[in-house]
């Protein structure tokens, strides 16, 4: 299986890279998480919000695989402990599909996206800054294959 995580946003801090790919490097190849950026529509002083929106939708679209199972990253989805990640992570790897993780831009997912998505997922009640999210996503991935094959870490 492989994850991966398209998302609004580029030009992450430093820290934010290197924390990625720390968790990134632990994971196997059949849990392999790939990160696909996307340019963030523009906002200026007039700048049409809704516009942008719209335009990162399309982008994230023009990125997803037709066979992909979509999961959104939304702060209103349904919150997942790291052992129902991990089954749902098991779910995923049995179903024989690779696996799109959807984070939005600073306005949130494009609401067509989120509509069609396969599940919905929330981190926490708090709305997380972008790079946070891409970390905890990490590290969480990381988490649930740990706890998939008894691997200390998890505890
Ligand atoms: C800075 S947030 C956008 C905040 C925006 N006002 C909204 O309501 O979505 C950027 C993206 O991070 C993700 N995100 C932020 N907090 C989250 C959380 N607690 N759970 C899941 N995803 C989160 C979402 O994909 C969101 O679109």
């Amino acid at each position: 299986m492989k994850v991966r995580l398209i998302a609004v946003g580029n030009r992450m801090p430093d820290w934010v890279e290197r924390g990625v790919d720390e968790y990134r490097k632990r994971l196997p190849r059949d849990f392999a998480l790939e990160i696909v950026e996307i340019a963030p529509g523009a906002r200026g002083k007039n700048a049409d919000v809704a516009r942008a929106v719209t335009l990162e939708g399309q982008r994230m679209r023009e990125r997803l695989r037709g066979d992909e199972l979509t999961v959104a990253l939304e702060v209103g989805g349904k919150a997942w402990s790291t052992e129902r990640l991990a089954r749902e992570a098991d779910d995923w790897r049995h179903s024989g599909r690779d696996v799109a993780l959807l984070v939005g831009g600073p306005d949130g997912l494009e609401p067509g996206l989120s509509a069609a998505a396969d599940q919905r997922w929330s981190l926490s009640a708090l709305t997380l800054p972008h790079p946070m999210v891409r970390l905890i996503l990490a590290e969480q991935l990381y988490r649930a294959w740990t706890l998939l094959v008894g691997h200390p870490y998890h505890r």
